[in-house]
């Protein structure tokens, strides 16, 4: 760093999210930190996940995209501007001057531990207090034969694509293969997306509905169950076959089947940093590894792939490793899948435990909705027998900006009494979620001791009442 023997209080190994994130928490804490990027930092968050695809998903509903049948073709490069002006807005932020300008060294580079407190960056030797492995994940191309010679793109280089794809075939069913495959069927690509489950399948199965309808709309062929047999060459692209003997043309294939954790190459065992039997970096609650010098955040550990969950990890490990203690992370991870309409859950989406249940709150009954045409969404709150908010799920536009209050709710152990008494400007898709907390009180009031309290409470309080009037005090 400045040429001295000293070790660097925390070395940070990637600079996507989770790294940068460390970086300027330890920065900014007065500590030595370094940080090493082998690509470009911003990571994939910035170059190639959440900042793309939803600058793809805007532009595809917006002036850019082709109106449905109306014949006239998208304006691909426009859109591809669009998508590189939103990189460029938010790159600033992310570059290694910013950092640096917090007091943090950045080095280009390929790091790898070669023991518990050493590492190596481009063959130099460097020394660490602590380290924080900060190196994502990447997509997986699965087994299937004839695939890789097709040279399908992922969601890491779909970016590259420079026309729009006449078809589109999509393999997977996840949010990557959601988000993309609606893009591309609303920009004017005929997409089939095969997906080995039911499409979003961790999501409330009516949510998923809803999605699934709605790409219907757009066009997408959704096939849920589809098992890719093999890909072979077709006509002027490729041919992707089922198990069930249906075929697929495309012209290009996305390949969406989810991640795996970056760590080939990088000395884990020579640092005594133990994995997990898929490969994540294993952790504690306090994002420790099992070398106590070495902390994990990010795509690399087991925990989901989301950018807050990998900012937030990251920055409780280098409070960690810069000023000693075992802060842990929180439990409530909220996650939003921006196709249209959204999808936003936390918590519990369905009922677990004794008296457990849910409330569910249709968009068609929310006047917010019904002025904004939006009515094919939900509110559907989980709650415990106590009243308590465990988690729930919305569908609807702009549902990741009602889910931080559900998420507050479920962060706070608020009960749906409490929330009932929060005033709610009207008319708001957050109407939704009051509502389902209202309807929940309700229904606790009609339960038999409540129902005999709030008797007697009425009684009393007519006598009172008639007492007053008796009394010339009447109003
Ligand atoms: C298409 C898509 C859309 C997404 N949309 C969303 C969304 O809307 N919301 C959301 O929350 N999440 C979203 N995600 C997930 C999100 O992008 C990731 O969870 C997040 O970016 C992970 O950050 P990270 O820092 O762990 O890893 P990365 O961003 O992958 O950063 C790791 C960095 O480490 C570097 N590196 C690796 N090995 C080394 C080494 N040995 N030496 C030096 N450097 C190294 C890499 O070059 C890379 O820059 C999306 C993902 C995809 C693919
Ligand atoms: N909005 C967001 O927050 C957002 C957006 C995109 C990605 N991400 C994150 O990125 C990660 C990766 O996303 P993803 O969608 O690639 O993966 P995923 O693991 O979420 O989903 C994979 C999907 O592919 C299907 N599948 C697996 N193998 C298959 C095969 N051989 N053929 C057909 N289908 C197959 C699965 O059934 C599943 O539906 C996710 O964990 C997600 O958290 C988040």
């Amino acid at each position: 760093m400045d040429g001295s023997d000293e070790p660097v209080d925390l070395l940070v190994i990637g600079g996507g999210t989770a790294g940068l994130v460390g970086a300027r928490t330890a920065a900014r804490l007065g500590a030595r930190t370094l940080l090493v990027e082998r690509a470009r930092t911003g990571g994939d968050c910035l170059w190639t996940g959440c900042v793309p695809s939803k600058a793809l998903l805007s532009a595809a509903e917006g002036p850019d995209a082709r109106p449905p049948g109306a014949g006239t073709p998208t304006d691909f490069a426009a859109v591809r501007r669009r998508v590189a002006d939103a990189i460029a807005a938010i790159e600033p932020e992310d570059s290694p001057e910013a950092l640096e300008a917090l007091g943090a060294t950045v080095i280009p580079g390929t790091a790898r531990f070669t023991g518990p407190r050493k590492a190596e960056i481009n063959g130099t030797r460097i020394r660490f207090r602590q380290a924080l492995i900060a190196t994502g994940g990447a997509p997986i191309l699965p087994p299937i034969p004839g695939l890789e010679a097709a040279r399908p793109v992922t969601s890491e280089t779909v970016w590259d694509l420079e026309e729009l794809p006449g078809r589109l075939v999509v393999i997977g069913g996840g949010p990557v293969a959601c988000e993309l495959g609606q893009a591309f069927a609303r920009l004017g690509s005929a997409v089939t997306l095969l997906s080995r489950s039911g499409i979003l399948p961790r999501e409330d199965r009516d949510a998923a509905a809803l999605v699934r309808s709605r790409l219907a709309a757009d066009g997408v062929e959704v096939i849920e169950g589809a098992a890719v047999a093999r890909v072979g060459a077709g006509g002027s692209g490729s041919t992707v076959h089922t198990s069930d003997g249906r075929s697929f043309e495309a012209d290009v294939i996305l390949v969406a089947v989810g991640r795996a954790p970056r760590t080939a190459g990088l000395g884990l065992d020579s640092a005594g940093v133990e994995c997990d039997d898929a490969g994540y970096v294993r952790v504690d609650t306090s994002m420790r590894t099992s070398n106590p010098a070495v902390w994990a955040a990010g795509d690399v550990t087991p925990y989901p792939d989301f950018t807050h969950l990998a900012g937030v990890h990251a920055s409780t490990a280098a409070l960690n490793a810069v000023l000693g203690g075992r802060r842990t992370v929180d439990t409530t991870i909220p996650r939003v899948t921006f196709t249209s309409p959204e999808v936003a859950a936390v918590g519990l989406t369905t009922p677990s435990g004794r008296g457990s249940t849910t409330r569910t709150i249709e968009h068609a009954g929310s006047d917010r909705a019904i002025t904004q045409q939006e009515t094919s969404g939900f509110t559907r709150i989980v709650i415990d027998r106590r009243g308590r908010i465990l988690g729930g799920t919305i569908v609807g536009p702009r549902a990741g900006e009602s889910l931080a209050e559900l998420t507050l709710a479920v962060h706070q152990k608020m009960t749906t009494r409490t929330l009932t008494a929060v005033t709610h400007p009207y008319p708001t898709y957050n109407d939704a979620l009051w509502n389902a907390a209202i309807a929940e009180t309700y229904a606790r009031l009609e339960r038999p001791l409540p129902r005999a309290v709030v008797k007697i409470l009425v009684g009393l309080n007519r006598r009172s009442s008639r007492s007053a009037r008796r009394d010339g005090h009447a109003d």
